[in-house]
This record gives C-alpha cells, structure tokens and sequence, in this order.
C-alpha cells in the first residue's frame, strides 16, 4: 500500500529479505561447511589465517536479535563467511569448491529477491 512505499524505511517486504535468503543458504546441500563456526582447535592455522571468523549460525543469531542495522551490514557478514573460505581453502578442495557454489547460488538469489522488491 502507499503507506508502505512512503516511509523513509524499505517497504516491509525487502526487510524481509534477509531472512528468506538466510534460510534458503541453511538449506543449500553446499551449506554444510558452513552452518556452525569453524571449531578453530580441530582446523589447523584456521584462528592464525582467518582474523574475523563468520558462519551462517552467527548471522541467523544477529538476524534474530535485530543485531543488524541495515541490509549491507547482513550481506557484508555473508561475504565474509565465503571469503574467508576461499581464503582458508583450495577451489579444488570439497569446502573450497562449496563455497564457490554457495556463492554462485548467493549472488543469483539476491539479484532475484531485489527484482521483487
Ligand atoms: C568453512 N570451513 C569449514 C571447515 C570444517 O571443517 N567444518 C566442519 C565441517 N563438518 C561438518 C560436519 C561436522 C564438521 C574447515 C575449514 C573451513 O574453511
């Protein structure tokens, strides 16, 4: 309704968003690297390489708490989760090569939310 479209925030149904996005990833059969933190103790070098460790239960964390002041915030925290996998991991290992499709899957699902909004 115009009321929606007229207030300074974004109509309702972008807000959401996010968390339609989030819940597909943690549905993904790619996502499984990727659900909980990396348990730094059993991943040799992971605490050492990677300064600012993310996964998917973090963000749904955030989301849940409305830790998030804006979208990009919650989208940088995404990127983060995949870069820092490729940066931990080879393409051509099983993780590296997870990460590139939930990647792929990421960026094709979001250019298809924002063609709703
Ligand atoms: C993102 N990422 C994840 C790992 C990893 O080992 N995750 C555990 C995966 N298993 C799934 C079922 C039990 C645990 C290592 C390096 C890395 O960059």
């Amino acid at each position: 309704s115009l009321l929606v479209l007229c207030g300074r925030s974004p109509p309702l149904r972008v807000s959401l968003f996010p968390r339609v996005l989030l819940g597909e990833l943690e549905a993904h059969q790619d996502a499984w690297p990727f659900l909980l933190p990396v348990d730094q103790r059993s991943v040799p070098g992971y605490r050492k390489v990677i300064r600012r460790p993310m996964d998917l239960s973090t963000i749904r964390g955030r989301v849940s708490s409305n830790q998030y002041p804006d979208t990009e915030a919650f989208l940088s925290d995404l990127a983060l989760v995949l870069d820092n996998c490729e940066r931990f991991n080879e393409d051509r290992s099983e993780i590296g090569r997870a990460g590139l499709r939930l990647r792929s899957f990421l960026e094709r699902r979001w250019a298809q939310l924002l063609q709703q909004s």
